[in-house]
C-alpha cells in the first residue's frame, strides 16, 4: 500500500508550525484537514490497509488516527526505508508523526524547533558521555592489567567516592602544597592517613600509575609509606600514613634534642607534572618554591626526572645541615640570606664552615653534608649527581668529595620573564616564617625514637 505524507500548517501557542500527518491512500479527500498538502508518498506495510475499514477497503480519519497511533512500518519504493539497516517503525501522534528506532533528520521532521534542540543536545550528550564512558574503561583496563601484572607489592587503588569517605568529604584539611591539598583521614582499618588529592595532572593513567607503582614499591622506615592512589580518570589522589608530629620545618630549627624518626614523601610527584603546566600551576601556588627544582619553572634547562628529586633533597639536606632555613630575610648578615651560596663561600674559604649550634664531632658530617647538598642543587639536572652517587658520598670518605660548582639561583643567559621575575621576589621577599619550605620532598617525624638518621 502507498503511504502518503500530508503536511499542514498549524498555530499553536501564537507559533506557526508545519506539521506532518501520514494518510493511506485512497482516503476520501473529505477525511483531511483544510490545507493539507501532500508532500510525499511512501509504502508502508498492509498493517494500515483498508481491510478492515468501510467495505470500500478504505478507512476514515479516525481510524487511520487509531491505526497509525499503534505504529506502523513504513517503506520506500518497495525497500523497507532503511537506515542501520532497520525499516522504520511509526508512530502516529495527535498531530504530526513519530518515527522510533530511527536518527537523524525522519526523527526530527515531524518536531517543533524547541524539541529538536534539545533532543539535538541530548543526542550529543549521550555521545559524549559513551565516548567518556568508553575511554575510563579503556583506562581502567590498562590500570587492572597493571595491577595484575605487579600485584605483589602495589598499593590500594580506591575510588574517588572512598576518598570521600575515608577523609569524610575532605572535612579535615592539613594543608596545601603545590601539588594539591592534604586532608586528614581514617581508613575501614582504622589507621589514619593523609590524603593527598592531586591538582589535576597532565599524566596519562600508565605514567601516574607506574609513578605510584615505583613510590608504594617503596617500604623504608625513612620513607612516608604510600598505603594507596586514585586514579578516578580526572581525580587523582595519594593516601599516605599519616604523620603525627608534621613537617620538618617547624622542627628544623627547633633546638630540643628530639628524637624522631625521619621519613620522606612526594619523591616522583615532579614527573607526573609536564614543564608547561607546572609553570602555571606550582607557581601559582605559594609554599612550594624552597625544594622545587628550578626545571620545573625555567624552561631550557633540562627535561624533568628524577634529578627534580635529587634536588629537593639537596635543599633538604642544606637545611638539615644548617639547622635553618634555606632563605631566611631576617639573617643576621644579609650575605647569609639565601644559606646555600652562603655557605658555599665558606666552604670555598677552606676554613671551618661558620656555624652556630654545631658541637665538634658534628663539625665534619656537617661539612660532608654541605658538600653534597650544593652537588644535589646544581642548576641543570645533568650535573647533579643520582641519589645511589649521593649516598655513595654521604657514606663515603671525606676526604674524595670535590667541592662542586657554585649552585646557581638561575640561569645566567635566561631572560627573567614575568613569571621567573614572581618567583625571585616571592623567594627573596620571604620572611623566614613565610612558608617557602616544601616543594618536591617533606620530611616528616614519627613518635618512634630511633637515632637513625638518613644522613
Ligand atoms: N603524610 C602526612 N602526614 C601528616 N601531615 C601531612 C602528610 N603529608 C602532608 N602533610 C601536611 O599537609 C600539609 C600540606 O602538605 P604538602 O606536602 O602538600 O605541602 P607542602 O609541604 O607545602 O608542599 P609540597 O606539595 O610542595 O610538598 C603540610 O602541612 C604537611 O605537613
Amino acid at each position: 500500500m502507498t503511504l502518503m505524507v500530508i503536511s499542514r500548517w498549524l498555530t499553536m501557542d501564537c507559533k506557526r508550525m508545519k506539521v506532518y500527518s501520514y494518510a493511506v491512500q485512497n482516503l476520501k479527500a473529505g477525511d483531511f484537514k483544510d490545507s493539507c498538502t501532500v508532500t510525499m508518498t511512501a509504502y508502508a506495510s498492509d498493517q494500515i490497509s483498508g481491510r478492515e475499514g468501510d467495505q470500500n477497503g478504505s478507512l476514515t480519519y479516525k481510524d487511520l488516527h487509531n491505526k497509525m497511533a499503534e505504529g506502523f512500518n513504513l517503506y520506500y519504493s518497495g525497500e523497507p526505508w532503511t537506515m542501520s539497516g532497520r525499516a522504520f517503525r511509526c508512530r502516529y501522534l495527535s498531530f504530526g508523526y513519530r518515527m522510533e528506532s530511527c536518527g537523524d533528520l525522519y526523527f526530527l521532521k515531524g518536531l517543533p524547533l524547541k524539541a529538536k534542540f534539545v533532543l539535538g543536545v541530548l543526542c550529543v550528550l549521550i555521545l559524549l558521555i559513551y565516548k567518556w564512558m568508553r575511554r575510563r574503561q579503556a583506562i581502567d583496563a590498562i590500570i587492572e592489567e597493571f595491577l595484575q601484572a605487579h600485584n605483589n607489592f602495589l598499593p590500594i587503588r580506591y575510588s574517588y567516592s572512598d576518598i570521600k569517605k575515608i577523609t569524610k568529604n575532605f572535612k579535615y584539611k592539613l594543608g596545601e602544597g603545590g601539588y594539591g591539598s592534604v586532608c586528614r583521614g581514617i581508613l575501614r582499618s582504622g589507621n589514619e592517613v593523609a590524603v593527598k588529592i592531586l591538582n589535576k595532572s597532565e599524566s596519562n593513567s600508565q605514567d601516574f600509575i607506574s609513578e605510584v607503582a615505583t613510590i608504594g614499591r617503596i617500604h623504608h622506615v625513612n620513607v612516608v609509606q604510600l598505603v594507596g592512589f586514585c586514579f578516578d580518570y580526572s581525580k587523582q589522589a595519594l593516601v599516605y600514613d599519616f604523620m603525627p608530629n608534621g613537617s620538618l620545618d617547624k622542627h628544623i630549627s627547633n633546638k630540643d634534642d628530639q628524637s624522631f624518626t625521619p621519613k620522606i614523601s612526594d619523591f616522583g610527584l615532579a614527573r607526573l607534572y609536564p614543564t608547561s603546566h607546572s609553570i602555571v600551576s606550582l607557581t601559582a601556588a605559594r609554599g612550594t618554591l624552597g625544594y622545587m627544582a628550578p626545571e620545573l619553572f625555567y624552561k631550557d634547562i633540562g627535561g624533568i626526572s628524577y634529578k627534580a628529586d635529587v634536588y629537593s633533597f639537596g635543599m633538604m639536606l642544606m637545611e638539615m645541615a644548617g639547622r635553618r632555613r634555606n632563605l631566611n630575610a631576617r639573617a643576621e648578615r644579609s650575605s647569609q640570606i639565601y644559606f646555600p651560596l652562603w655557605v658555599y663561600d665558606q666552604l670555598g674559604k677552606e676554613k671551618e664552615v661558620e656555624m652556630v649550634d654545631v658541637i665538634e664531632e658534628e663539625r665534619e658530617t656537617t661539612r660532608k653534608m654541605i658538600i653534597v647538598a650544593s652537588w644535589c642543587i646544581q642548576l641543570s639536572p645533568n650535573d647533579r649527581p643520582s641519589m645511589r652517587k649521593v649516598l655513595d658520598m654521604l657514606e663515603g670518605d671525606m676526604a674524595k668529595l670535590q667541592l662542586p660548582p657554585k649552585p646557581l639561583l638561575y640561569p645566567r643567559e635566561a631572560p627573567i620573564d614575568d613569571v621567573n621575575t614572581d618567583i625571585e621576589l616571592e623567594t627573596v621577599s620571604a620572611s623566614s616564617s613565610a612558608s617557602i619550605i616544601s616543594g618536591g620532598y617533606q620530611f616528616y617525624h614519627d613518635n618512634e625514637f630511633t637515632k637513625s638518621c638518613i644522613v
